[in-house]
């Protein structure tokens, strides 16, 4: 049986941020992640995640200007000063909250642009560095262009290959299923081929990104072969609840049975 962590950037919308993480607990969630959480301060984060009881599993570095369509800095060249700081801002982020894994959204990039390619290298190398430090994780993610048009990395292969090239310890895939089934599919396939540099997985239904079950993959059988396959850590809950984040969470309840 996985390690679910509830994804606080979709699910529990219904309450404002910070209460979102009681309401996670009070739902039977021990870990959380979300996508951000630089529009609080550290200690307020810190304070809602230690009276929930409740463990932070991963979030991710500062990506640029979110409101004007930036999806990360890595690949941006001109942009090292913001990105090395914005390296900084997550580490500190991630000290208070206890976090272990840190995901490097990469931006929107041409990635057979070679200056493009030249930034994201020297941006990894230096952020698994800092990130090595402080014993973290650090994740790299390939998404659809459906969801994240123009995005650098939008290939499992090519960040298999980033990863291996580069040969860090601390740097994984952080291998989304919903990303991997439009991406390319065959995910049981490329689960037990990338199983050793999987440092986090998410999950929801294909095609509308909804509760596990509820789509064209049979989830509860790629959720099974994590455990056949080793995988130990967790899995986020990264889905867009169809109605209720409450109503809809029978599924958790169903693959237990199962
Ligand atoms: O979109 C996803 O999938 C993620 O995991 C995010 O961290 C990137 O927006
Ligand atoms: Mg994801």
């Amino acid at each position: 049986m996985p390690f679910f962590a509830a994804n606080l950037s979709m699910m529990f919308t219904e309450h404002g941020f910070l209460d979102r993480f009681r309401a996670a607990a009070d739902a039977g969630f021990d870990a959380v992640e979300f996508l951000f959480p630089y529009d609080y301060p550290a200690a307020e984060v810190a304070a809602r995640l230690a009276d929930a009881e409740l463990e932070q599993v991963l979030f991710n570095l500062p990506a640029g200007d979110w409101a004007d369509g930036e999806r990360g800095l890595a690949a941006l060249p001109g942009r090292e000063d913001e990105f090395r700081r914005s390296v900084a801002t997550a580490l500190s982020y991630a000290k208070a909250l206890g976090t272990r894994r840190l995901h490097m959204m990469a931006g929107i990039a041409d990635a057979a642009d070679p200056g493009r390619r030249a930034a994201y290298a020297d941006a990894l190398a230096f952020a698994a560095d800092a990130a090595g430090e402080k014993d973290i994780t650090l994740l790299i993610e390939p998404l659809n262009p459906r969801d994240m048009p123009g995005y650098f990395l939008n290939s499992f292969d090519q960040a298999a290959a980033m990863i291996t090239d580069l040969g860090r310890p601390n740097v994984k895939l952080q291998f989304d299923i919903y990303h991997r089934q439009i991406l390319h599919g065959d995910v049981l396939k490329a689960l037990e081929q990338m199983m050793p540099i999987i440092g986090h997985v998410q999950i929801a239904s294909v095609p509308g990104r909804n509760e596990p079950g509820t789509g064209e993959l049979d989830d509860f059988r790629v959720l099974e072969a994590l455990d056949e396959l080793g995988y130990r850590g967790f899995v986020g809950c990264e889905y867009r609840p169809k109605a209720a984040t409450l109503e809809g969470l029978d599924w958790l309840d169903w693959f237990e049975e199962c």
